[in-house]
């Protein structure tokens, strides 16, 4: 695959509920190893995209495809062994589990497999163990969380619940990240943090990151691609300078966009 190849695309998304259609035959593309934003007004669909892409809702029509696979309507679990991780607006931690507990428990390891491996090949077991420790210790130690890694996870800072579910992400070595909202709620140097972490997650381990982002100034820093959602669909794509300039973008945001949106199509 070249760098500009696809890893996701969607293909006229529909999710309704009741008479809301939520996404309403939404189509883009995501480049692999690409840091791509998902932008658009409040209410445009992009939660409801999310779930859908990572298996959490079903779509009523329209197909999925992540990194050669059909991943249509297959359930979250599914979607993840195939290396597509997301993360949630509120953090998720274990909370009386500590940080370090919090890293091992991430790695989607199948458990009858694990099962096997103690009862009958106990070194084996041990030995990957023993990886899973050096490398959870690594990654913690790369977000600056290794003086915490006894902490309960309940007891750390909100900034501090993001980095960890970051990083338990990361532990789960993915393909693609999506990251619903990761700036929400979190001061300006913590902002910075992350955004050098999901440089340096990119251009170290190759990921590529879908990340849904209100604030435009961020998405702007930190993205090579801007996908804009309005009433449903894809609206618009380009670098955010260019979509600043979008006269039906400008427009989706002061309107919430259905009639430019609708006309796009
Ligand atoms: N479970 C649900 N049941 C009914 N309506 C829903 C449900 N989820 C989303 N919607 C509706 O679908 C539309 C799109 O919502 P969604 O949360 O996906 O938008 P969004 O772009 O993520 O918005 P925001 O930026 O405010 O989070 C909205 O009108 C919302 O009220």
């Amino acid at each position: 695959m070249s760098t500009t190849d696809p890893i996701l695309v969607v293909d006229g998304v529909v999710r309704a509920f009741g008479g809301v259609h939520a996404v309403d035959g939404c189509s883009f593309t995501v480049a692999d190893g690409s840091i791509t934003g998902l932008i658009g007004p409040n209410g445009a669909g992009k939660s409801t995209m999310v779930n859908l892409i990572a298996g959490a809702l079903r779509p009523d029509a329209g197909t999925i495809n992540f990194d050669g696979h059909d991943i249509t309507g297959l359930a979250p679990h599914k979607v993840a062994e195939l290396g597509l991780i997301r993360t949630f607006q509120i953090s998720r931690e274990y909370p009386a589990m500590t940080v370090m507990e919090n890293l091992m428990v991430s790695p989607l390891r199948q458990v009858g497999e694990g099962l096997m491996t103690a009862l009958f090949a106990p070194r084996r077991y041990r030995q990957q163990e023993l990886e899973l420790v050096a490398r959870a210790r690594g990654i913690l130690a790369a977000f600056g969380l290794e003086h915490m890694r006894d902490e309960y996870a309940g007891s750390l800072s909100g900034g501090q619940k993001r980095l960890l579910e970051l990083a338990r992400a990361v532990m789960a070595e993915p393909k693609m990240l999506i990251l619903d909202e990761p700036m929400a709620g979190i001061n300006p140097a913590l902002v910075d943090r992350i955004c050098e972490h999901i440089n340096e997650i990119r251009s170290s381990l190759g990921v590529t990151f879908l990340i849904v982002e209100h604030n435009l100034d961020v998405v702007e820093r930190i993205t090579d691609h801007v996908v804009v959602m309005a009433a449903g669909c894809a609206l618009a794509t380009g670098t955010m300078a260019e979509l600043r300039e979008n006269e039906a973008v400008v427009n989706a945001y002061l309107t919430g966009g259905a009639s430019d949106a609708r006309a796009a199509r």
